[in-house]
């Protein structure tokens, strides 16, 4: 298979992470007899100190003409610093995935035996949980208006604004994913108190008349931030706004073992691209110590989601797998004789390697 892929590393941790996964790319490539080509464009701080702007009209074409995307992560401390910044890395993201279309961003949840004796929660709590979350991502409050400060800047304000269409577009492929996994959806919102929330429910109720083999629940998002974390495998598929999703699954990144762990999948109807969960995590910036396996995780989501080649992700992910057994892990993980981002890296490409061989 020959593909195009455009890769956009971002900034902090986000070179490092995604020079990872593309070597786990690469390795697939090698051993199924596959093509990928690489262009690299700029978003962020990286691509304001370089023009001016988050998000460069270049950058858009690539994403544009690629097959798929990978994409690191963006932010940088002098913006987040700077109450006064008129130009931030976060506006380049938003723009990304605004004009790309990526309305559903799919983040998976699971947890890992390996990993389950290193866990704050308790083992049998969290030991075969396996839930996928659907956050919009192109609506609510990260993009609402209007939006800013009042003349004398002694108030600001944010909105919070859904239509129906775009609740209706996740929703339908939300409960396609939970008709073929365990068939429960929960509907995370703030219902009692927010109109957009009821119109979500409202909407989600009516297009579950299609679905009927699914079961629908409701959840206001502050008891499903606890009930996560207490009984995570009550849940199969999570559907919810863009800032509840964003909040919950950094939350839920805890039940796998770390944020650094966690991948995704943003789906729109031209674009696709694939992040790890986690920021730029600066502190960690050049560092070697960043954890690689949410962005190959997502090299594994782009194969299954972008390119339909199964065999290929499952690799990826057993590969990982294997890395976590063997304790061979960065230092958010392992605590003891941890390795960096690039041995890690190296390992999975040995797993991947090692898997074709066996399967093959
Ligand atoms: N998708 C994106 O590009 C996102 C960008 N950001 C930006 O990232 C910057 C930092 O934001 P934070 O709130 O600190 O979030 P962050 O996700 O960068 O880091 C939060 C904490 O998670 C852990 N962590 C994150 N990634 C890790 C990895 N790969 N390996 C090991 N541990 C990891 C670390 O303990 C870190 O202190 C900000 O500028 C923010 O705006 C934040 C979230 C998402
Ligand atoms: C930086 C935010 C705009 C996004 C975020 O935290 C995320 O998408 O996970
Ligand atoms: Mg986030």
């Amino acid at each position: 298979m020959n593909k195009n892929i455009a890769i956009l590393a971002g900034d902090g941790i986000g070179p490092e992470v995604t020079a990872e996964a593309v070597k786990a790319l690469n390795a697939v490539a090698e051993t199924f007899g596959h093509q990928f080509k690489y262009a690299e464009s700029l978003i962020g701080a990286a691509a304001i100190d370089a023009t001016g702007n988050p998000f460069p009209e270049a950058t858009e074409e690539s994403c544009k003409s690629a097959d798929a995307i990978l994409f690191g992560a963006i932010g940088d401390p002098k913006y987040d610093n700077d109450p006064n910044a008129k130009v931030r890395p976060e506006q380049g993201l938003l723009k990304m995935r605004k004009n790309l279309g990526l309305f559903a961003n799919v983040r998976p949840v699971s947890s890992y035996d390996a990993l389950l004796p290193i866990s704050p929660l308790k083992e049998h709590i969290i030991k075969g949980t396996d839930f996928v979350v659907f956050r919009e991502l192109t609506g609510g409050i990260y993009f609402g208006e209007p939006r800013g400060r009042s003349e004398d800047g002694n108030t600001a304000f944010d909105s919070c604004v859904y239509s129906k269409t775009e609740i209706e577009r996740i929703s339908h492929l939300a409960f396609k994913a939970a008709e073929n996994r365990r068939k429960k959806l929960t509907l995370v919102d703030k219902a009692n108190v927010l109109a957009t929330s009821r119109l979500w429910r409202e909407t989600v109720k009516e297009i579950s008349s299609q679905y009927p083999k699914v079961e629908l629940d409701f959840m206001f998002v502050d008891n499903a931030a606890m009930k996560i974390i207490q009984n995570p495998k009550d849940f199969d598929v999570v559907l919810t706004e863009n800032m509840f999703g964003d909040i919950i699954t950094d939350e839920a990144s805890v039940i796998s073992g770390s944020l650094g762990l966690l991948p995704s999948a943003s789906l729109g109807t031209k674009s696709s691209l694939f992040e790890p969960i986690h920021g730029s995590y600066p502190q960690a910036a050049g560092k070697g110590i960043a954890n690689p396996l949410g962005a190959i995780l997502s090299a594994a989501m782009l194969l299954e989601y972008a390119f339909e080649l199964k065999e290929e992700s499952q690799i990826i992910k057993d590969a990982v797998a294997n890395s976590l057994k063997a304790g061979f892990a960065t230092e958010d993980i392992q605590k003891e004789n941890p390795k960096n981002t690039k041995e890690v890296g190296d390992f999975v490409v040995k797993e991947i390697k090692k898997l074709v061989t066996v399967s093959a």
